[in-house]
This record gives C-alpha cells, sequence and structure tokens, in this order.
C-alpha cells in the first residue's frame, strides 16, 4: 500500500466520486474508448478494446487493472499515457484533457508518464550500452549537459540496485530482473509522476518477482509516484495495490478498495474471477466458479451488461424464477453455444468456407439437445420454445433461434447496460457520460451489475451464486 494511502487514511472514502474538485485525484477518466479500426475482411468493425471506462486515480496510489487476457487493459494503460489515441472521452492529468494535446505539448506532457513493459528485452535495443539506454529520453528532450546526463544516469543505475559500473555493459550480459531494473531506470529517467506497469514481474522467475516488486515499492515512497499496475497475478495486486480495477470486454465492472473488493466482492464477474485463485489451504472448502465458453468478441459486443453471456448470477425472467437450477444453466448454455457458432461463423476462416460453398463442421442441433437436455426434466414450456428454436435452427436460421431464446430466457441484463452504461457507449454522444454505478460499499466501490438496483427486488449476486452449488 502507497505511503500516502496510509498517510491520508480516509481519503478513500471518496475515491470513487468522480469529483472534479478533489485535489487528491491525479488522473480523470471519462467514457474513455479505444477502439482499434477493422480491416477489410470483417467489414471494418472496430475492436473496441475500452469502451466507456470512467474512474479516478488518485495522487500517490497504485490502482490494480486485473480481467482477463484481452479485455483491454493494456489498451487501456497505453491510452492512458498516450501510445494510443483514444477513440472518445476524456483523460485529465491534474485537470488537463492530453487527448487534445499535440506536437510539442504532448512531448513535453509525456515526460511526466511512462511505462514499464512486461518483457524488459522489447524496450532495450541490445546493441547499445545500458548508460545509452537509461539516457536516450534525457537525449530526446535534451535534458542539461551530457555531463549531466551521465551523473544522473549513474545515479539511476544505483537507485535501481544495479552498478555504476554497468553503464558501459550490454543488455545480454544482465539476467532478466537486472534487465527489468534497466527498464525501470529508463523510465524513472525524466522523473515521471505516474507510471503503467504493464505485467512487469510476470515474465520473470517467481524468486525475482518479490525483488523487483519491492523495488518497486519502494521508488514509489521515494519519489511520490502513482501506479497502474496491470497484472494476472491477484495475488501480487493484492499484495501491492491500494485499489483495484476489475476490466471486462473493454469495461470496468468494479472498481474499489484491494482488501474489501477481494474479500467481499460485489460483482459477478468480480466473483469469477477470484474464485480462480487457488486456495493455499487444500482443505479450505471454495467453489470455482467456471464461466461457460469465451468472452464475446470486443468487436461484437452483447448488448446490455457487458458480462450478460456468461454471467452465472444473471437475472432471470419473473415466470422462470423457480425453473431448477441445472436446467436454466442448460439453457444458458444452450444459448451459449448457439452463440459460439454465431460468432465462428464470422471468422475470416469460416467465411472463406462460406464463400467456397463448404459446410462449417459443426454438430446438428439435435445432437446439441441430446446432450444438453436428455438428461434433464423439462417443463412443457419451455419444451415449446426449445422446439421452435430447434425448428428455425435446423432451417439454418441459428439468428433467430438464437433470437427466440432471447425473447423468452432473456431479461433486463441482456436489454439495458446496468446504469445508464449504454448512453455512456453511445460513441456518437457529444459530451462524455459518465456510466451511474452502484455505489455497493461506504468507501465509495463502485459495481456495473443489475442486481445492485434497490428499485427492484434482486437477490444479491452472491446469494445466487451460492444457490448455484447447492
Ligand atoms: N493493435 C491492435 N489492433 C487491433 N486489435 C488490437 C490491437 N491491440 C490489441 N487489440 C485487441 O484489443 C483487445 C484488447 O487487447 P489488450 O492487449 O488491450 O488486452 P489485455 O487485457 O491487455 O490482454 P493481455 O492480458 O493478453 O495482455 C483484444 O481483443 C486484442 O486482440
Amino acid at each position: 500500500m502507497s505511503q500516502n494511502a496510509l498517510e491520508t487514511g480516509t481519503a478513500e472514502a471518496d475515491v470513487d466520486t468522480g469529483s472534479r474538485q478533489d485535489s487528491d485525484v491525479m488522473v480523470e477518466v471519462r467514457n474513455l474508448r479505444t477502439y482499434y479500426e477493422g480491416d477489410g475482411l470483417l467489414g471494418g468493425t472496430p475492436v473496441k478494446a475500452v469502451d466507456g471506462v470512467s474512474f479516478d486515480i488518485k495522487r500517490g496510489e497504485t490502482l490494480g487493472l486485473v480481467g482477463e487476457s484481452g479485455c483491454g487493459k493494456s489498451t487501456l494503460g497505453r491510452t492512458l499515457i498516450q501510445l494510443e489515441s483514444a477513440t472518445g472521452g476524456e483523460i485529465r492529468f491534474d485537470g488537463t484533457d492530453i487527448t487534445t494535446l499535440s506536437g510539442a505539448d504532448l512531448k513535453d506532457w509525456r515526460r511526466n508518464a511512462q511505462m514499464v513493459f512486461q518483457d524488459p528485452d522489447s524496450s532495450l535495443n541490445d546493441r547499445m550500452t545500458i548508460g545509452e539506454i537509461v539516457r536516450e529520453p534525457l537525449d530526446v528532450h535534451s535534458w542539461k549537459t551530457p555531463r549531466e546526463r551521465r551523473q544522473h544516469v549513474k545515479e539511476l543505475l544505483d537507485t535501481v540496485g544495479l552498478q555504476r559500473e554497468h553503464y558501459y555493459r550490454y543488455p545480454h550480459q544482465f539476467s532478466g530482473g537486472q534487465r527489468q531494473r534497466i527498464g525501470i531506470a529508463r523510465t524513472l529517467t525524466l522523473e515521471p509522476e505516474f507510471i503503467v506497469l504493464d505485467e512487469p514481474v510476470s515474465a520473470l522467475d517467481v524468486s525475482v518477482q518479490a525483488e523487483v516488486i519491492n523495488l518497486l515499492e519502494d521508488l514509489q515512497e521515494e519519489f511520490g509516484l502513482t501506479y497502474l499496475f496491470i497484472a494476472h497475478d491477484l495475488s501480487v495486486v493484492r499484495h501491492i495495490c491500494d485499489r483495484v480495477a476489475v476490466m471486462y470486454l473493454g469495461n470496468i465492472m468494479e472498481i474499489g478498495p484491494t482488501e474489501e473488493l477481494f474479500s467481499n466482492p460485489a460483482n459477478p464477474y468480480t466473483h469469477s474471477l477470484l474464485s480462480a485463485i487457488p486456495e493455499p489451504d487444500p482443505t479450505a472448502h471454495k467453489d470455482r466458479i467456471t464461466l461457460q465458453g469465451t468472452p464475446p468478441s470486443p468487436r461484437f459486443p452483447p448488448s446490455g451488461c457487458p458480462f450478460s453471456t456468461r454471467c452465472p448470477a444473471r437475472i432471470r425472467p419473473p415466470e422462470y424464477q423457480d425453473l431448477d437450477n441445472e436446467l436454466w444453466h442448460q439453457l444458458d448454455t444452450l444459448r451459449e453455444v448457439l452463440r459460439e457458432r454465431d460468432r465462428t461463423e464470422k471468422s475470416v476462416t469460416d467465411r472463406i468456407r462460406e464463400l467456397l460453398g463448404k459446410e462449417p463442421h459443426f454438430g446438428t442441433i439435435d445432437e446439441i439437445y441430446a446432450e444438453l437436455f436428455d438428461d434433464q426434466v423439462v417443463p412443457p414450456a419451455v419444451e415449446e420454445v426449445l422446439d421452435d428454436a430447434a425448428e428455425l435452427a435446423r432451417g439454418g436460421n441459428e439468428q433467430a433461434a438464437l433470437d427466440l431464446l432471447g425473447a423468452e430466457f432473456g431479461s433486463v441484463c441482456e436489454g439495458h447496460a446496468p446504469d445508464g452504461a449504454d448512453e455512456a457507449n453511445d460513441a456518437d454522444a457529444e459530451e462524455p457520460v459518465e456510466p451511474d454505478y452502484h455505489v455497493v460499499s461506504p468507501s465509495g466501490r463502485r459495481s456495473l451489475c443489475h442486481r445492485h438496483d434497490s428499485d427492484a427486488d434482486y437477490r444479491k449476486p452472491e446469494h445466487v451464486l451460492d444457490d448455484r452449488h447447492r
């Protein structure tokens, strides 16, 4: 935990209010979107890597960013320091919207924000000495005299636990951990205030990871740094981060103080993610939540809540409240299977197969039904819908089958994004609209889920998830 956060004590209580007046806030992100333009083969549909996120980062804190591979963590980190251009929204650093900077202003600002990469080798040129590598940003910015630059670099080598003599050596003469230290020294040359750490220890041996983490913590304290810490390893995140943002399909699903979020998650996606952490005590009872299928393509995100297609706590329509859990799960699986087939058809390979008049290698709808429902007692009302959907699918109209199943078994989760995120994700909106997250704890922790809606009488996510394992 950062010194700053410890000293401010109560500061976390208003951490997610998004108040522009809060002088402790360094970075304000509002309705940020970063899309990668599609290529011609996929009809020019952009990849919505970051799709309308809003959050603050406080000065001196470490904000963790977690989520499955491909959910947009790196893109978000890269956009925050303008290595990627935002498609829309705002990123305010100390009040200045940096998405509007260009030319000399942007170059000047870049000194304040740097990035440490997962693979130090990618940022270390093997033909340059360590001194040259670390000094390069100073040269680019014509910082002071060459002599002062050399002196500064040698001091930095000291600071990151290397030796001054290393100045004249080459990257290949160093171990992975030392190379990451070199990358960190280079990051520090221009005395940035904000650093994006993108999986900074994932590529290192476990024994070295702790050393580099300790170094990052020491540097934060010494220089008053603010970190965005992107990581897969949730135990490292729990150790180092003051707050955590949980990302799914380009959206932030939950954000709040680390310990609280880990010990009492609110969002169904956070529950799922945390349930995958191995339990140190093998006798402890813990149910792993296995999510169905793979995350949807960020080119074709689902309507409504981004997590709706895989959410184990998806809200049911009132008439199916009492349907057997297992059967409900199988109905969800059927929809996911049909969606996957639909999505797969959108791949380049299948488009080509289609053009060549070849059949995709899918099982028939009857085979899928047999696997899913042969062991189930299916009430007549459900059976009727299933029969109609099967008929449509057999006729080659799987999208119509999906629509029918969606109309019958779908719910508010698929109809609307929680709390105004529909508007937040409206790429045509002139002004950024901040999604109105539910505040789920006195600390100001926020979560994006219809089940938190106090106007509706929904059961809490954790109760629904508990039931699934009974
Ligand atoms: N330059 C690019 N052009 C097109 N699509 C991209 C580009 N970079 C990333 N993507 C896509 O954007 C989405 C988000 O990728 P990103 O790397 O930001 O995710 P991530 O959460 O950091 O993943 P990982 O944990 O695997 O690094 C993915 O679908 C990815 O394929």
